[in-house]
């Protein structure tokens, strides 16, 4: 893709997106990530920077091993940081909190427990002085607002891969996070499965509106859920390469999304920087 072709879908994306107000909820600072190694220290990220606003959804894309699940696993405080700083809502964070609640490629659900079984023992941990009742009622709404509104008392065996994913997610929401992570969520899911699902987390994000920040190798689904989508260099020393916005009007409905005059532009955009 040409450089001026470039600019041009940048000015227009951004000129389409009204002026944000909106405090930062997610900021990392000067991110640094050192693994060590048998060879030595291994830079994966290094003085990265990126600041998300309050109930914004964005997508961060870059090739295998940049160190996507690096950074989202220091936000998630499940990973130290070599360098540098997380801040969810103006306050370092200093390990796991129930301020963020992460979505993996695997929801790894207890195989013996049920589904609301499964979302229960988060909501108990995260809210210890409500009564049992308002504690199922929390688990059931969004058990409910993923699909599994029949399926309650299901073991975790009993579900299909997209439905354990749907309790996964509805896990997530349930412990009302300021911040939502999801690795690659929908990574081991087939194309139809995906295509729900995505419309599924849609749903109740539009409705809670967390800010949320999703990784994904799909450069389809990082527009179609995404406000903004952000680029990470390759790795060693990866940062933040570039990003764009996706202005499309939300609530998103797919097929207005695929026949929107500047999806392709968008599309062409990301997978010109992916291929560079
Ligand atoms: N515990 C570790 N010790 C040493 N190196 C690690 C460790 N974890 C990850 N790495 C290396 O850090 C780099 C980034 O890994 P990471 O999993 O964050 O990348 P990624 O962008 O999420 O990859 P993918 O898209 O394939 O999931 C890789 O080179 C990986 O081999």
């Amino acid at each position: 893709m040409e450089l001026l072709e470039k600019e041009n879908i940048q000015k227009k994306a951004w000129a389409s997106i009204l002026k944000d107000d909106r405090p930062d909820m997610l900021v990392c600072k000067d991110i640094t990530k050192i693994y060590p190694t048998p060879k030595g220290d291994y830079t994966v990220l290094s003085d990265l920077q990126l600041s998300i606003k309050q109930g914004e959804f964005i997508s961060i894309i870059g090739h295998s091993g940049c160190g996507k699940s690096t950074l989202l696993t220091m936000i998630a405080g499940l990973n130290e940081i070599s360098g540098g700083q997380v801040l969810v809502d103006g306050t370092p964070i200093a390990g796991a909190g129930p301020d963020r609640a992460v979505v993996f490629q695997s929801p790894s659900l207890f195989p013996w427990m049920t589904a609301l079984q499964n979302v229960l023992i988060g909501v108990k941990q995260v809210f210890p002085h409500a009564t049992k009742k308002e504690k199922v009622d929390i688990c059931k709404y969004y058990l409910d607002k993923v699909g599994l509104g029949n399926d309650f008392h299901k073991k975790a065996t009993e579900l299909s891969q997209g439905m354990q994913q749907r309790v996964g997610i509805a896990r997530a929401f349930a412990l009302k996070p300021k911040v939502l992570l999801l690795d690659e969520p929908f990574g081991m899911l087939d194309s139809l499965t995906r295509g729900e699902l995505q419309d599924v987390l849609l749903e109740v994000w539009q409705k809670e509106k967390i800010t949320a920040v999703m990784i994904t190798h799909d450069v389809d689904e990082s527009i179609f859920l995404a406000d903004r989508v952000i680029m990470m260099t390759s790795g060693p020393f990866a940062k933040i390469g570039d990003e764009l916005p996706i202005p499309f009007e939300r609530p998103r409905n797919r097929k207005a999304v695929l026949e929107h005059p500047d999806y392709y532009d968008y599309r062409g955009y990301l997978m010109d920087f992916l291929n560079h």
